[in-house]
């Protein structure tokens, strides 16, 4: 087969990758190395897998049959999409060589005639020459070809990859935040991921599917051309290896699809295991041959699925060959038969010979190829799927573009997670204004950081309003709305960026650097920089060339500079001092009032030593408002307050007392 890519041989086919994005869920029940008698407890992460094992059981002829135009049509259009000119490339060569084909045979016929003719062998070889000469040329143009259709596809492959990743993530921006508590919209996304890297498999698979059918053409027009019979006869003959081989791959993507929930579980190993994350406590907590142990038995696991299939699969192709085998006898038969009783020539059986070797390979390859392009289509189908819907969670958002607000009214809003069986929040209605500090307090998991992120417009809640001058946070158009807040989240990120980027989040000011120094020193952050060997230029990422890694109260700060360099209406710091130093913290809650002169600001925090500089305190319970009012009131009114109060005196009796400078 002319043209076809050298990937059509590669076993790797078979691979399923795993997710490579950062596994956002942890092992559940982990098990007691230090017990080994302790029966251990068979961690799994479930994988939903229903409609994609339907998709999977699909792998049938007739399904086949009826999905590969569509998947050949789907590979061109991604082509088309990354690299217009190499596509109509591809299909020039694939056209020329399926002609090439078709004359190479009719050349061989040409040959056979010539040579079997009556006359001197000088005569004979003579009269053969031009059928030699346009063989031989046909040969070497389709190896010419052959040669150009691999390189523009190795060329398009990881194009068509890249661009299917990009979609993927603008895809994943635009999905509302909740879709992360989503168990469903991770597993898709992470199959969608998975979709993603196979979509260059498809480029190749494709032009294998071009390739073999324009084999497939030019043999059968030379095989009718010696006889009607041997066509339908040898596509007869070909069926049991073709449906052996279809039968295997289903019932390989059956067991890769089996595995998945392991194979997740493998890459939240990995990730566990090889980044710096949490590589401290595996060796503090000598936690190094649990880990391992855990990977071993997963990847059995694993291998035991791999090998049922591989065996099942090699039976198939046995019984398939075998059939095969018997069929092949029967098609050379019916050409002796052919011959011995003259219906054709000498000649026309020697192109018989070489026509059924090309019809034949086609028939392998189009139905191998066309297996394994079913399966990558499934995979993509994962992919697409996604992009469609964006996992179900797209934003759907009003249009309105809203000022700085002067008050963010939160009003009888209730919210529950995803898959939560109580409320985060109930009823709780409060009022943000500018130019104050409003704190919330309360014990872990009351629902300060929920509330936050409700007020930011980051979750729209489940129940009630959050309104910012009176208009819902859900009829404003996300991205205008998050222009004007500034958040530090509890977990803010560590992004490998120069400290300059980790500021502006990529979002430089006119004043530039000047701007930049200025949130720096809002935030005591101009101390680490200038300890930075190339200050706002550094780069901070530790592993990466030259860069440099901060303490967590150095990152603190710099994540402090980023909100107060925003020009935001409303500034949101959930624990913004939980890594600093005792000077920092205080000279912190000393600026926020300033920084609230021309903003909302909502403050959480545990420092309830701290929150006297907020104007007002709100008291969460269990997701319900139960105190509000100043400190000077909370601190003399029996209550929560008072308790959480006389906690932190007793344990933080200097804390808040001068900056010490
Ligand atoms: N993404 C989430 N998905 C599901 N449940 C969540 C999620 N985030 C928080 N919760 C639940 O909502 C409740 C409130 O959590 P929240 O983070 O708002 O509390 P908090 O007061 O900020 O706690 P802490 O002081 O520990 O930061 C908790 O019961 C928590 O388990």
């Amino acid at each position: 087969m002319g043209g076809m890519s050298e990937s059509t041989a590669d076993a790797s086919a078979d691979r399923v990758p795993g997710p490579r994005s950062t596994p956002a869920a942890s092992p559940t029940a982990p098990g007691d190395a230090s017990h080994p008698a302790a029966p251990e407890p068979q961690m799994r992460y479930v994988d939903l897998t229903g409609s994609r094992e339907a998709a999977g059981r699909s792998i049938r002829m007739r399904d086949m049959a009826r999905r590969l135009p569509q998947l050949v049509r789907r590979s061109l259009g991604l082509a088309w999409r990354v690299d217009r000119r190499a596509t109509v490339g591809l299909l020039l060569c694939q056209t020329v060589t399926g002609v090439m084909q078709a004359l190479g045979l009719v050349a061989i016929a040409g040959t056979l005639t010539a040579l079997l003719r009556d006359g001197d062998v000088y005569h004979r070889l003579l009269q053969a020459w031009p059928s030699v000469a346009l063989l031989a040329g046909a040969a070497g143009v389709r190896a010419l070809l052959g040669i150009t259709v691999n390189w523009l596809s190795s060329r398009l492959g990881p194009l068509v990859s890249r661009e299917a990743e990009q979609m993927l993530l603008t895809g994943c921006a635009e999905v509302e935040l909740c879709a992360y508590d989503d168990p469903d919209f991770n597993r898709d996304r992470e199959a969608a991921d998975r979709g993603a890297q196979v979509t260059g498999d498809l480029i190749n698979e494709g032009q294998d599917l071009i390739a073999s059918g324009a084999g497939f053409l030019a043999g059968a027009i030379v095989l009718t051309g010696v006889h009607w019979v041997l066509l339908p006869l040898l596509v007869a003959a070909s069926l049991p290896q073709a449906l052996a081989q279809v039968s295997a791959a289903r019932v390989r993507y059956l067991a890769n699809l089996r595995s998945n929930g392991d194979n997740r579980m493998l890459s939240v190993l990995r990730w566990h295991i090889y980044t710096k994350d949490a590589a401290d406590q595996i060796r503090a907590g000598t936690m190094a041959d649990f880990l391992s142990g855990r990977y071993r038995q997963t990847v059995a696991r694993i291998n035991r699925e791999d090998r049922a299939a591989a065996d099942k699969g090699a039976r198939m192709s046995l019984v398939g060959a075998v059939c095969g085998g018997l069929g092949s006898a029967v098609v050379w038969a019916a050409v002796v038969w052919l011959l011995a009783t003259g219906r054709i020539t000498v000649g026309h059986a020697g192109t018989a010979v070489f026509a059924l070797q090309t019809v034949g390979m086609s028939v392998r390859g189009l139905v191998a190829v066309g297996a394994r392009a079913v399966r990558t289509g499934l995979y993509m189908d994962d992919w697409t799927g996604f992009l469609d819907k964006a996992g179900g969670f797209r934003m759907r958002r009003g249009p309105h573009r809203p000022e700085p607000p002067r008050t963010i009214e939160v009003k009888s809003v209730t919210h529950r997670y995803a898959g939560k069986d109580r409320d985060a929040l109930s009823d709780v209605s409060l009022t943000l204004r500018r130019g104050e500090v409003t704190a919330l307090v309360g014990f872990n998991g009351s629902g300060k950081s929920t509330l936050s992120k409700l007020v930011s417009g980051l979750y729209l809640p489940t129940d009630g309003q959050v309104l910012w001058d009176g208009v819902p946070v859900g009829d404003a158009d996300p991205r205008a709305l998050w222009q004007q807040v500034a958040l530090v989240p509890q977990n803010y990120a560590h992004w490998p960026l120069t400290v300059r980027e980790n500021v502006t989040q990529g979002q430089p000011v006119a004043r530039g650097d000047a701007a930049v120094r200025e949130a720096c020193e809002a935030a005591d952050a101009h101390e680490v920089v200038d300890k930075l060997g190339a200050g706002l230029d550094t780069l901070l990422a530790r592993e990466w060339l030259n860069g440099e890694e901060l303490s967590g109260g150095q990152w603190q700060r710099i994540a402090l500079a980023r909100a107060f360099f925003r020009q935001a209406g409303l500034l949101v710091l959930d624990e913004p001092t939980a890594n600093l130093d005792p000077r920092a913290e205080y000279r912190i809650f000393q600026r926020l009032r300033d920084l609230a002169r021309d903003r909302a600001v909502l403050l959480v925090t545990h420092r309830i030593t701290n929150v006297a500089v907020a104007d007002r305190i709100v008291v969460l319970d269990e997701g319900r408002i139960v105190q509000e009012g100043t400190y000077v009131q909370l601190s003399q009114q029996p209550g929560l307050f008072q308790q959480l109060l006389s906690y932190q005196i007793t344990s933080e009796p200097e804390a808040g007392v001068g900056d010490g400078t």
